[in-house]
């Protein structure tokens, strides 16, 4: 059996067709990243062919386009498990392959990856002469981490092979300079065709010729995007057509002779092998499962999302205040900014791939007068979390974290589980924590942040909330929890965000055994109501908390924390995340593997009450 490297470029053609169906057919049914990875087809091939995995650090941006990866290397045959609870993960993960280098799902992390990896290579004077090889594309290329590391490996010079691989889009269309500077696709074809013409000429011409015409092609490198890596030491090399496997084979071969930092700037048709995804479409992404020959989704979420309420919100919040802005990190579709970037464009924007940029931009956008709504995941404001403290909370500011995919996300798995932002907001003086639990109470909380003064979170789960109160019981007040149900027994859940839904169903679950929980919608993370809940404790000795967040640091901890002031003696039972990352499934499947669906809940106190 012939393994890859003794491949002719027919077989290897061939290859990257086998691939993009595989990626087209399994993605059809699991979901998953479609046309980041149908786009990189023949990049990753060639980077198998050139180096070598056994050995060389492969380090893929984010990691969302590495299938091929997969594929290629010890996951053919369980590739169809894609993003399944016990199946493939959708990013790189060294402990499901010794061929997955590094953990990832937050961009730009590749550059300074490969520059620790070429450091250690080089203190331990190794002599299999090991080369770190990264594709990162050019969304991720906006992201300030990117430049950190350029910054060190231009001035080190390790030797490091980056490929850029720019199919001229993010998620969306790609905005800023550094993609507008990397398409200068005049200059690019202009560039080849120049190359092309002086290589042919070369042939005839004697050896001292082609002495002049490298030192033409350095120049003519300076109107072609080379020249931001040159400026910068780190040799360029493009840009070259990412489909074309024999240029990219010789691209690749040549920057790792080089043995010093070279980037080769490659350029794709993101979606390319799949019609329809081919080009510059946001919703070819990211897709649930879909019909191959239609391209029609199979699966159609259930009801209005928690997002598309937040988007709504926002846009009649926009109209009544003119001093409403607000900003997404590179995710217009995913956190429901478009409609306002369209409505807008001089009050909200996509700044990129750039959460810190976004938080601490839109701070001084506070200190000028204006109510900033910042729309970014739970996961993704983790990358700006000194910004929230720097920027927003010292100085008080008037500012809203509108917190997406807060909670349970389910396939994107570890990298992307939106568990953190409770612990790690409301350890900041200044903040505010707030969550609704339904459609109603969403526009409630934007109007009342609106109207709050300080930096305030309001967080919402990905996808649909589960089912609440027909109306709000009462209009938010700073820090007001809200009694929804007495009950007839000693035992009350306190419900936060999607909680409340939840513990609803909990609810019913135990009056069908005759037993009547109280139910609190605690709105409020910080400040607790001290007063209501001081009011519970003579007629509740156990509180449960339903909230969709880690236990360290969550709601159960704050609610522990308020308990040790006043030496209550309640007991206080969390059903929130235990201490471990979590993984990669249907989030229905995951939370009943940490035994949180709203039965084995149920099941819980049932068997506390008896
Ligand atoms: C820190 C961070 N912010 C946002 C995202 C969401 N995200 C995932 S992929 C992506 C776009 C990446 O674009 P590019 O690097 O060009 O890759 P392509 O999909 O075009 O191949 C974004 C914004 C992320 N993974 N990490
Ligand atoms: C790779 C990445 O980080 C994004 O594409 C993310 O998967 C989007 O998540 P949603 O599907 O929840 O918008
Ligand atoms: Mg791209």
């Amino acid at each position: 059996m012939k393994t890859l490297k003794e491949y002719s470029i027919e077989e290897l053609e061939v290859y990257c067709e086998q691939i993009r169906t595989k990626i087209i057919e399994t993605v059809s049914h699991n979901g998953g990243h479609l046309s980041s990875n149908i786009g990189a087809v023949e990049l990753i091939v060639a980077m198998h062919y050139v180096f070598d995995v056994k050995k060389d650090p492969f380090i893929f941006d984010v990691s969302h386009q590495a299938y091929t990866h997969k594929l290629i290397t010890d996951r053919w045959e369980r590739f169809d498990t894609l993003r399944e609870l016990d199946g493939i993960s959708g990013y790189t993960r060294p402990d499901e392959s010794p061929y997955d280098y590094f953990v990832a799902g937050h961009s730009s992390t590749s550059i300074s990856l490969a520059v620790g990896a070429a450091k250690a290579i080089a203190l331990k004077n190794e002599q299999s002469e090991r080369l770190p090889v990264a594709l990162i594309g050019d969304g991720s290329l906006s992201a300030g981490m990117v430049y950190e590391a350029l910054n060190e490996l231009g001035f080190r010079r390790y030797p490091v092979v980056i490929i850029l691989n720019d199919n001229k889009m993010s998620i969306a269309k790609p905005i800023g300079a550094i993609s507008k500077f990397l398409s200068q696709a005049m200059a690019g074809e202009f560039y080849q065709k120049i190359k092309k013409t002086t290589e042919q000429i070369l042939q005839y011409l004697p050896e001292s010729a082609t002495y002049m015409a490298k030192k033409f092609e350095e120049g003519f490198k300076l109107i072609t995007p080379g020249i931001l890596f040159e400026e910068l030491g780190i040799d360029y090399i493009g840009p070259i057509d990412g489909h074309d496997v024999e240029s990219l084979i010789r691209a690749m071969q040549s920057a790792r002779s080089l043995k010093k930092p070279v980037i080769i700037h490659t350029q794709t048709l993101k979606g390319k092998g799949y019609e329809m995804a081919e080009g510059y479409y946001e919703k070819w992404h990211g897709v649930g499962p879909f019909d191959v020959a239609s391209g029609e989704a199979i699966k159609q979420g259930v009801g209005k999302n928690a997002t598309t309420m937040y988007s709504e919100a926002l846009i009649a919040l926009a109209k009544k205040y003119e001093n409403v802005v607000g900003v997404t990190a590179a995710m217009p579709s995913g956190t429901g900014l478009s409609p306002l970037i369209q409505s807008y464009p001089n009050r909200f924007w996509d700044v990129a791939i750039a959460e810190q940029h976004a938080v601490t931009s839109m701070c001084a956008m506070a200190k000028e007068g204006f109510k900033p709504y910042i729309s970014i995941y739970s996961t993704f404001l983790q990358r700006a979390y000194d910004q929230v403290i720097h920027d927003a909370c010292i100085m008080n500011l008037n500012v809203v974290f509108a917190i997406d995919r807060a909670g349970i996300v389910g396939e994107d798995g570890e990298t992307h589980q939106g568990a953190f932002d409770i612990a790690y907001l409301s350890a900041i003086p200044n903040m505010t924590l707030m969550a609704p639990c339904d459609e109603q109470s969403m526009h409630a909380a934007l109007e009342y942040a609106y109207n709050h003064q300080g930096p305030i979170a309001i967080r919402y789960p990905r996808g649909a909330f589960l089912p609440s109160l027909p109306s709000m019981p009462l209009p938010y007040e700073y820090g007001k929890a809200a009694l929804l149900k007495k009950g007839t027994s000693r035992h009350i859940i306190l419900g936060y965000g999607n909680g409340v839904g939840k513990a609803l169903v909990v609810a019913k679950a135990l009056e069908e055994k005759g037993i009547e929980v109280g139910i609190v919608d605690l709105r409020f993370a910080k400040p607790l109501d001290e007063a209501l809940l001081l009011s519970l404790k003579e007629s509740y000795d156990t509180w449960y908390v339903i909230s969709e967040s880690a236990k360290i640091g969550g709601v159960g901890s704050l609610l522990s924390a308020f308990k040790e002031k006043y030496t209550l003696y309640v007991k206080i039972k969390s059903f929130e995340y235990e201490d471990a990352f979590i993984t990669h499934g249907a989030t229905h499947l995951i939370e009943e593997r940490l035994g949180i669906t709203p039965q084995q809940i149920a099941d819980k106190i049932l068997k506390d009450i008896y």
